[in-house]
């Protein structure tokens, strides 16, 4: 499979049943809009590609996006949640998600957010002896997991790579064995193995390298006497962001990784926590072309979505595919650079994007815009956030309302001194 396209009817994008203009002129732009069908199927590839070998569970990456709409679809899907803040857990719960279905694994946490953590009950997953250390005093008994640092890596770029050597997340490879044995001395029920090797990975190896580690700790730990439930593998499945790009083959990595536990250790359960490839494909962001631009170099689509909205153009120099949705389908005639409007010269989408002769107030589509896109967003230039939709059987809902911006003032305040 290579990236997800989309129909065109009467030269209009059509995504998920509906035409794209309609989406943009009922709720206006810029705003992202989600297929919930889309979200299911996602969710239950993997599912089903991992629990054909071992019992699995798929724990959703919710900081990928943590509407509480596709919160709900998950849920009602039976997927668990990796969490990574008090503030996710407590959206969670909100969504519906049962205690004993949420992973809590932080990064650098404060000894206030895992006293408020521990109270909800979840499982946390540690990050460090000081964390431990922590919870050991918080919740004596509690049962825990640990992140472990594989020294594999793997992602769409150095600045979302997790698992290699030094890295600031998880214990050391070679300090696990002992950190499992002092957090049973120190009153703990160590009862699973966590590493995250990164994000948007697109090749089965660094995969099945990062369950050859795991199953050596396994049978490391076990030698010292704790048998773990269940191995976590983390995220990282990548998606296509190019036309011609090639998806990762699920199957196979299911089929390896599965092979390397099943061969090694006597660990029969298996926790998977993909955010993009549940969400990415599933949403496209809608944004105007506000003014088009002949900049002597080269022609600009200004358009009214920008770093604000969707940061990974400017942050990663990701790749998001970008189609006129307005004039879907036309031939291509010209060359733009994709920028909007916020006062930085790298607020861009996408740069010599050849496109139909856009105009203004055509509705442009950026794809693949569901993982890190609204939650990532910000309120740089004193933009207001931006709506989301919910597609689902040809109909859309707001689920979503777009910011005020008085409501940016809410939380501010001027010293009597100075009214
Ligand atoms: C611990 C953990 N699990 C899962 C994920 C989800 O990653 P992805 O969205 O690439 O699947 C992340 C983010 O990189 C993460 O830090
Ligand atoms: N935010 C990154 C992925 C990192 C995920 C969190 N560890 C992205 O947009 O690709």
């Amino acid at each position: 499979m290579t990236m997800r396209d989309f129909d065109s009817k009467d030269g209009k994008m059509i995504f998920a049943g509906m035409n794209v203009e309609d989406i943009a002129k009922e709720f206006g732009t810029p705003c992202y809009v989600v297929d919930e069908q889309r979200v299911r199927e996602n969710y239950r590839n993997v599912y089903n590609a991992f629990s054909r070998y071992m019992e699995t569970e798929v724990h959703y990456a919710c900081k990928a996006n943590t509407n509480l709409a596709v919160l709900r679809i998950l849920q009602q899907e039976g997927a668990g949640i990796d969490a990574v803040s008090i503030g996710e857990v407590r959206t969670c719960l909100k969504a519906g998600f049962a205690p004993e279905k949420i992973m809590y694994t932080g990064v650098f946490v404060s000894e206030e957010e895992l006293k408020e953590v521990a109270e909800t009950g979840v499982l946390i997953n540690l990050d460090s002896v000081s964390e431990m250390e922590k919870l050991a005093r918080i919740k004596p008994g509690a049962p825990v997991s640990f992140r472990i640092t594989p020294g594999v890596g793997s992602g769409h770029g150095d600045k979302v790579i997790t698992g290699n050597k030094g890295a600031k997340f998880g214990i050391p490879k070679e300090h696990v064995v002992e950190t499992y044995l002092r957090a049973q001395d120190l009153g703990l029920n160590p009862i699973g193995i966590h590493a995250h090797i990164g994000s948007g990975g697109q090749h089965v190896e660094p995969f099945i390298e990062e369950a050859e580690v795991l199953s050596e700790l396994i049978n490391q730990i076990g030698e010292a006497g704790i048998q773990l439930q269940f191995v976590d593998i983390g995220g990282g499945i990548g998606v296509p962001y190019r036309p011609n790009e090639d998806e990762m083959d699920l199957n196979e990595m299911a089929s390896e990784v599965c092979d390397v536990f099943e061969q090694n250790t006597d660990v029969r359960k298996i926790i998977l926590e993909p955010g993009r490839y549940i969400i990415c494909d599933a949403v496209v962001l809608l944004t105007t072309c506000t003014d088009v631009k002949d900049a002597d170099t080269k022609k600009y689509v200004g358009v009214d979505a920008g770093f604000n909205t969707l940061i990974r153009p400017a942050m990663y120099d990701s790749y998001h595919y970008i189609q006129d949705g307005s004039k879907f389908g036309k031939a291509c005639t010209s060359r733009y650079d994709i920028a909007g409007p916020i006062c930085e010269t790298g607020d861009y989408l996408g740069h010599d994007r050849v496109l139909p002769d856009v105009e203004e107030g055509d509705v442009m589509v950026v794809y693949n815009a569901g993982a890190y896109g609204f939650s990532m967003s910000s309120n740089y230039n004193s933009r207001p956030l931006c709506a989301e939709v919910l597609v689902n059987e040809g109909k859309a809902e707001l689920i979503r309302e777009r910011e005020q911006v008085d409501e940016q003032w809410r939380h501010q305040i001027v010293p009597k001194r100075l009214q």
